[in-house]
């Protein structure tokens, strides 16, 4: 390189030179470096002042700068990435409404609602609202560098109806699910095996966290490929490290959906795509392998015909709607349908089991409410897995199911959606601009003591049933208030797809479960970890399981 003098600033390479040679920032700015580092600070200079354009086009373009907020929300969304980054936004989110109200601003073209008031007008089914590009984080990208939306992530509301067509009638009720309950009660059967033959005998203290998340990746894997993938029993090669790699994927998908162009650079451009693995790359191919195996299985010279009624599982379902629909399902798009199954299906359920576990051990009395139930419909003691029309009977059980969702969301963050252009009338008569992104967080909306009543932050199944002395007009007016409002599964057109499947599960494990275990925590003053990565991640409930048939064969328990 030839060295070129300046007028008493050292040295710089010719090129920048003579770029900036009649420049009066070389001429102000003194290097601090001799020789030929005086370029560090121009460009330092140029960084700053282009970082405070930025910030001051922010703050002077912001929509919503006359609504509450931390300061800094003005200018940037890097507050709530760092939040998020946290693991702890949901906790975030409800402070920031105790300290400011119902509408606060959480970046400077974002504001969260907690007035349940509003969940019909934002998530309203008539004109629905565009999902925010936070859902785009979330798109797998072809091997072209194209990206392959899906149900979840498509802010399209085109694409969305186009391609739920085809496989919305298996997931859309409880009729078209229990018609496979068999791969539900195959997979209950492995859990409480593997509970027993663990833990239960040999009296070691369970994970139940972790034992939960293997459960439903398996549970999804019988419903949605008819076989266990191999979780639970320790089968499936590594699966230890994938468990690890969905977590940091997911912990990914909720920093980086607060910044949502971030996903650009980090992940979809053709550079970056050259030094990431794809999100949920394992997931990906465990569909591939599935998808491909049953086509062959298909066109094999002595292949069976199809499986039909009970016997199919969801790929049989979608293969059907791949003949039906040709031209809309193509390789990418089953893989998409079958990854939307495994993925958005598995985290939120275990995550609901586990926290309900823990609350009922935690809160005094629920257990033994739980038994009395069980007993007196002789399931307590069962050796296997029961089905969904005597679980759905147990009142009891229900509301403990309805008050770990509530208490614990699978998901949390706001959900976020585009004010349209008519823009959003406040109840107080404030206005927000359209194109504004607003969103409600479930953690927050589920705790809304004008719905849930009072200590909503405390685990009550007795508000999902009938008070002593209430009449039962309010009662049914008082819970289906409460069932309008939980904000878990989302509401509106894009609400959950998989929500039967969903309940259907947590109900049949809950049974199951309480009926055949008798458990206690190792230690009764260990707290649950919460970690929010958008699926609400529960960590740290380790319990000792007792079988209730054993427990009953000895004698021990009147059953
Ligand atoms: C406890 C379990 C579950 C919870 C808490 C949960 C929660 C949610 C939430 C909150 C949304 C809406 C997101 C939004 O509006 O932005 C959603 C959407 C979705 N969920 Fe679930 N989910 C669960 C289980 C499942 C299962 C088992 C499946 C599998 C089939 C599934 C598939 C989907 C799909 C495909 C969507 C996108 C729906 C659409 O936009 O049309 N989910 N889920």
């Amino acid at each position: 390189m030839v060295a070129v003098p300046t007028n008493g600033l050292g040295v710089v390479p010719p090129r920048v030179y003579h770029f900036f040679k009649n420049s009066t920032i070389v001429d102000r700015v003194q290097s601090p470096w001799p020789g030929s580092l005086e370029i560090i600070p121009c460009l330092a200079l140029l960084t700053v002042l282009t970082l405070f354009l930025m910030l001051a086009q922010s703050y002077f373009s912001s929509r919503v700068k006359s609504f509450p907020g931390p300061f800094v929300t003005n200018f940037t969304d890097l507050w709530r990435y760092i939040k998020t980054a946290s693991g702890q936004a949901h906790l975030v989110h409800a402070d920031l409404h105790r300290k400011y109200g119902s509408v606060v601003r959480i970046g400077p073209n974002t504001l969260s609602l907690s007035d349940p008031s509003l969940l019909r007008v934002v998530y309203n089914t008539k004109n629905p609202w565009k999902k925010s590009r936070m859902y785009a984080v979330q798109e797998s990208v072809r091997p072209d560098g194209t990206p392959q939306p899906n149900l979840f992530s498509t802010s399209d509301d085109q694409w969305h109806a186009t391609m739920i067509r085809p496989i919305g009638q298996y997931l859309a009720s409880n009729t078209s699910i229990l018609k496979t309950e068999k791969f539900l009660d195959d997979s209950i059967s492995l859990l409480i095996n593997v509970l027993k033959e663990k833990f239960s005998n040999a009296a070691l203290p369970c994970d139940i966290a972790d034992v939960f998340t293997r459960f439903s990746w398996d549970a999804m894997g019988y419903t949605t490929f008819g076989s266990s993938l191999g979780f639970l029993d320790g089968s499936l090669k590594d699966s230890e490290k994938l468990l690890q790699d969905s977590d940091r994927d997911f912990e990914y998908f909720a920093r980086t959906c607060q910044m949502p162009w971030l996903h650009y650079y980090l992940k979809t451009n053709r550079i970056a795509r050259a030094f990431n693995a794809p999100q949920l790359e394992w997931a990906v191919k465990l569909s591939i392998e599935h998808y491909t195996k049953r086509l062959q299985m298909r066109n094999a010279s002595d292949a069976k015909k199809p499986a039909s009624g009970q016997d199919q599982d969801f790929l049989d379902k979608y293969l059907e709607a791949q003949q039906k629909y040709p031209d809309l399902i193509d390789d990418y798009q089953m893989i998409s349908y079958l990854l939307t199954n495994t993925v958005a299906g598995s985290h939120p359920t275990a995550y609901t089991l586990t926290a309900m576990v823990y609350y009922v051990l935690k809160t005094d009395g629920v257990l033994s409410k739980i038994h009395k139930e069980l007993k007196s419909a002789s399931l307590y003691g069962r050796n296997g897995p029961i089905s969904y029309a005597i679980a759905k009977d147990l009142p009891y059980l229900e509301a403990i199911v309805r008050e770990a969702i509530r208490i614990h969301p699978g998901f949390a963050l706001a959900l976020e959606r585009e004010v349209p252009a008519e823009g959003l009338s406040l109840p107080d008569g404030r206005v927000i601009a359209p194109g504004t992104v607003v969103g409600m967080d479930a953690w927050v909306i589920n705790r809304n003591e004008k719905v849930f009543g009072p200590e909503p932050d405390s685990f009550k199944p007795e508000r999902w049933l009938r008070c002593p002395g209430e009449s039962e007009d309010h009662f049914a007016a008082r819970r289906r208030k409460m069932f309008n409002t939980v904000l878990s599964f989302g509401t509106g057109t894009r609400v959950c797809l998989g929500q039967h499947l969903a309940l259907i599960e947590l109900y049949k494990t809950a049974a199951s479960f309480f009926a055949n275990f008798d458990i206690e925590l190792v230690d009764p003053k260990q707290e649950m970890k919460v970690v929010c990565a958008w699926a609400m991640r529960t960590e740290d409930v380790h319990l000792y399981l007792r079988s209730t048939s054993k427990l009953a064969k000895e004698s021990l328990v009147e059953v």
